[in-house]
């Protein structure tokens, strides 16, 4: 029927290859495998010294403007993009991040593409896959317990409990967690404090899965993690804890990328997942590192808007692997940017208003000026942009072209992808694009040195990437700069936790905000990962559950087949 079939019956009509066979084509002997049943397979770390001397893949990150709370395609197009360059002939290695179940049951969905451009099998992709959430999950928990377990047994090191910053994490979305006490009971059950639960995508142990480039920097940078302070002020380590070992040991295995494939048998790496808006919202350093060995093109995707996951991706990812990119590209949607008109209010968890469907060229370009900060921000790391118009069901031809003009007069390559409705061959015109900006020499630069002060590294991705005329840091947030500094964290990179739904910190400034200062409430240390961040507005590390979430739709059917799942 003409109608198009759910993801899922897409994904269940998909043939899939033997993974060995998808292994071979990426240039990945099956000897580095370890297979978790047909589909999946995590890669070997050896594989790294078997791909010496390969040529380098040309490397392309997918970012978008500034999404609405649906999302506007950038792990879809990324797939799509890496079908499209197969179709012309260039072999193409994709590696994404694993989705967190939180989404899956909460309101997002899962995270696996749509249509004919998707990653399989996605029932364990929006599960379990090989359990990397879990051992983060279970890392992270352990060392939340050795820290309330040193205080019960005489807290040697002095720890100042209310300095405690290390919480627990589930990959789960619910809010009642987010405020606990422990330690309840008699003598012998622990020593009451309150502490709380954050969502595993935000555990520190999972950036660090997403930054390190090999173990032995997995256990270095765990055992750098700081929980808390002394009583005179002195960090307390994982390694003061002795828990860093235990930790690595845990993570052992999901240090290993996982290769799975697309609707088209295309390979994928699937590894980490930290969100783009409270940590670094890319895929791995590792899985990115085996893939640009792989073959002509390397795509990863960075979460949310150039202003989130792309800066992420350039000032930390790319000075952590040392791989620098070749192009990137920019997803739009004609639904984002008749939102940043500010004529309609989209609403998380509820469905577009309906006359944002109707043609109306006017309203796409009322919201173009997103779009052309976003190819701004995007030339300011001196890469070169591919707008890439990620087509919806809905969508008009005369606001396609609309779309079309606007990059064209940025002077931006421009691409209309159909790959959710016609998988690789819907998006060949975006991937001859692609090769043409690739073959573009790129000056590549970060926002800011190592060596500028904390402080000044914030106001330049405020001023540079988001358009602030300037920063307002907060008297605590002075202090815990000065703290940060004295600690010698200065040199650290740093990571903005704002919301993703506007270039500034207000979520219901759409656009292209201009005339405002980003506030700076609060600096906490991510020292095992290695970065500051910086709290600007409200930030949610453990998201709650919607009205009516995704969970209520997603059973067994009489057949023991999985329905409702994304
Ligand atoms: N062209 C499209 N047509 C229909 N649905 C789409 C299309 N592109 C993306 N989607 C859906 O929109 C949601 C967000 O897509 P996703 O690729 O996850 O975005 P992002 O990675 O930018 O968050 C997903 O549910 C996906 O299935
Ligand atoms: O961290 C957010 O990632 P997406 O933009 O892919 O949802
Ligand atoms: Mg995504």
């Amino acid at each position: 029927d003409m109608a198009m079939k759910s993801d899922l019956q897409i994904a269940r009509e998909a043939r899939l290859e033997p993974i060995e066979h998808v292994a071979n084509r990426a240039s990945i002997p099956e000897s580095y495998l370890e297979h978790y049943g047909r589909d999946v397979a995590k890669v070997s770390l050896d594989i790294e010294q078997a791909h010496e001397g390969r040529p380098r893949a040309k490397y392309v990150v997918v970012t978008a403007v500034t999404p609405t709370p649906l999302g506007e395609g950038k792990t879809t197009t990324a797939v799509g993009l890496a079908q499209g360059l197969e179709k012309i002939g260039r072999k193409t290695m994709l590696a994404l991040r694993q989705p967190s179940m939180g989404p899956t049951f909460g309101i997002k969905g899962g995270a696996a593409g749509a249509g004919y451009s998707q990653v399989l099998p996605m029932e364990k992709l929006n599960l379990h896959l090989t359990g990397d959430f879990h051992a983060i999950t279970a890392a992270h928990n352990l060392l939340a317990a050795m820290i309330d377990n040193h205080l019960h047994q005489g807290n040697a090191l002095d720890i100042e409990p209310h300095s405690i910053s290390w919480r627990r994490v589930v990959d789960v979305n619910d809010r009642a967690l987010r405020n606990t006490i422990v330690g309840l009971g008699s003598r012998i059950d622990g020593v009451p404090r309150q502490t709380g639960f954050d969502i595993t995508a935000a555990s520190e142990v999972g950036v660090i899965l997403s930054l390190a480039t090999s173990l032995a920097d997995l256990r270095a940078r765990l055992g750098r993690i700081v929980v808390a302070y002394t009583r005179s002020g002195e960090p307390v380590s994982a390694e003061d804890l002795h828990a860093a070992g235990a930790m690595t040991v845990i993570m052992k295995d999901a240090i290993k990328p996982n290769l799975l494939q697309t609707t088209e048998n295309t390979p994928v790496l699937v590894h980490a997942g930290p969100f783009g808006n409270i940590a670094t919202g890319n895929s791995s350093v590792i899985a990115d590192q085996v893939g640009s060995r792989c073959g002509d093109f390397l795509l990863t995707e960075a979460g949310f808007g150039a202003d989130m996951g792309a800066e992420r991706f350039f000032n930390i990812k790319c000075r952590t692997s040392g791989l620098h990119p070749d192009a990137a590209v920019l997803v739009v949607t004609v639904r984002a940017l008749k939102a940043h008109s500010g004529r309609y209010k989209v609403v998380a968890g509820k469905p577009l208003p309906p006359d944002m469907l109707a043609d109306s060229p006017e309203d796409v370009l009322a919201g173009a000026d997103n779009l052309r900060k976003h190819i701004e921000i995007v030339r300011t790391f001196g890469v070169s942009p591919i707008v890439a118009l990620n087509v919806f069901p809905d969508d008009h031809d005369d606001e396609i072209d609309a779309v079309r003009r606007v990059a064209e007069q940025e002077g931006a390559h421009f691409a209309a992808s159909t790959h959710v409705v016609d998988g690789g061959n819907g998006a060949m015109e975006l991937a001859r694009a692609v090769v043409d900006a690739c073959d573009q020499p790129t000056d590549f630069r970060y926002t800011y040195d190592l060596a500028d002060s904390l402080e000044t590294k914030i106001e330049k991705i405020a001023t540079e990437v988001y358009g602030a005329d300037g920063i307002d840091i907060s008297p605590q947030a002075a202090k815990d700069l000065a703290h940060f500094e004295e600690l010698g964290y200065g040199r650290l990179p740093v990571v903005m936790a704002k919301t993703h739904l506007s270039l500034s910190h207000a979520p219901q400034l759409k656009g292209r905000p201009t005339g405002w200062r980003l506030p700076v409430r609060e600096v906490r240390a991510a020292v095992g990962a290695g970065y500051v961040y910086a709290i600007c507005g409200n930030m949610r590390t453990m998201p709650g559950l919607g009205a009516h979430p995704a969970a209520e739709r997603i059973d067994i059917d009489d057949n023991g087949q999985v329905v409702g799942l994304f």
